[in-house]
């Protein structure tokens, strides 16, 4: 856990804009896209009506992050849907700046869990054709400080960083955060997605283990075997390997 005053390391060639209060980091970096031709973290310290994944709302208290990485990243949707894991792999190692990491882990597809509590939420926004992505939102929301009331997953109860480690304010982990990215993305433009993929899946929960996928076709129980190329989940069952691109993961 670090407590040192620290010079401030914000990446090169990376903006950010930060708001007292907007709708949806996502809404407003769409907004913004049109203007922007760098990489920018766009946070809000309010959002009044933030989104999470699958159309549910996310509540985010005053304290907590909430923000939005509006950039335009090279090749196809295919390539801009791994930015998820990149996300994951950054948010982990901000967090274990701040509290023992051995009590961090990433949960298949995108989020990021704390003593077994879901501490990170991360929700990707596209605009673009099948060649090509316009831009690409990447919106993180970080319980830092306060666990949001009434949220109804019983399966991974939101939990808040401040309740196992250090109270860290959303301007400063969001530098943290943004650095983490940025080496992502170097990693994965001179590594391709097999470094990202091997760092994701060293800090996933639940490898290797009975763990179950519910689809909106189907509920699939199987042993975690991996992601694969894509970042689809792998899921090793009595009839073979079943190959999962899109689920809720539960675990037994
Ligand atoms: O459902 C999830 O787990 C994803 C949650 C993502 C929430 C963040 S908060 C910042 C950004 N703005 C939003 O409206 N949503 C994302």
């Amino acid at each position: 856990m670090s407590t040192e005053p620290h010079a401030s390391l914000w990446p090169e060639g990376v903006d950010r804009i930060i708001r007292d209060e907007v709708d949806s980091t996502m809404a407003e970096a769409a907004r913004l896209a049109p203007d922007l031709r760098r990489p920018t973290w766009v946070m809000a310290h309010r959002q009044t009506a933030a989104r999470g994944r699958q159309g549910r709302a996310w509540v985010n208290p005053e304290g907590n992050l909430s923000a939005t990485l509006l950039m335009r990243p090279e090749g196809g949707p295919a390539d801009a849907a791994l930015r998820s894991f990149m996300a994951a792999n950054a948010l982990f190692e901000a967090l274990a700046l701040h509290v023992d990491r051995t009590k961090l882990a990433v949960k298949w597809p995108n989020d990021v869990l704390l003593s077994g509590g879901k501490v990170a939420g991360i929700l990707l926004e596209s605009m673009g054709t099948s060649q090509g992505v316009e831009w690409l939102a990447i919106g993180v929301g970080v319980n830092l400080k306060a666990v949001p009331d009434g949220v109804q997953d019983a399966a991974f109860p939101p939990t808040a960083l401040a309740e196992h480690g250090d109270l860290v304010g959303p301007e400063d982990f969001l530098e943290k955060l943004a650095v983490n990215f940025a080496t992502e993305e170097a990693i994965f433009a001179e590594l391709g997605f097999g470094k990202i993929r091997e760092d994701w899946l060293k800090r996933a929960a639940r490898l290797g283990e009975v763990i179950t996928a519910r689809t909106s076709r189907a509920e699939i129980t199987g042993t975690f075997e991996s992601i694969d190329e894509a970042g689809n989940l792998i899921l090793r069952t009595p009839k073979g390997a079943e190959v999962i691109a899109a689920a809720d993961v539960y675990f037994s």
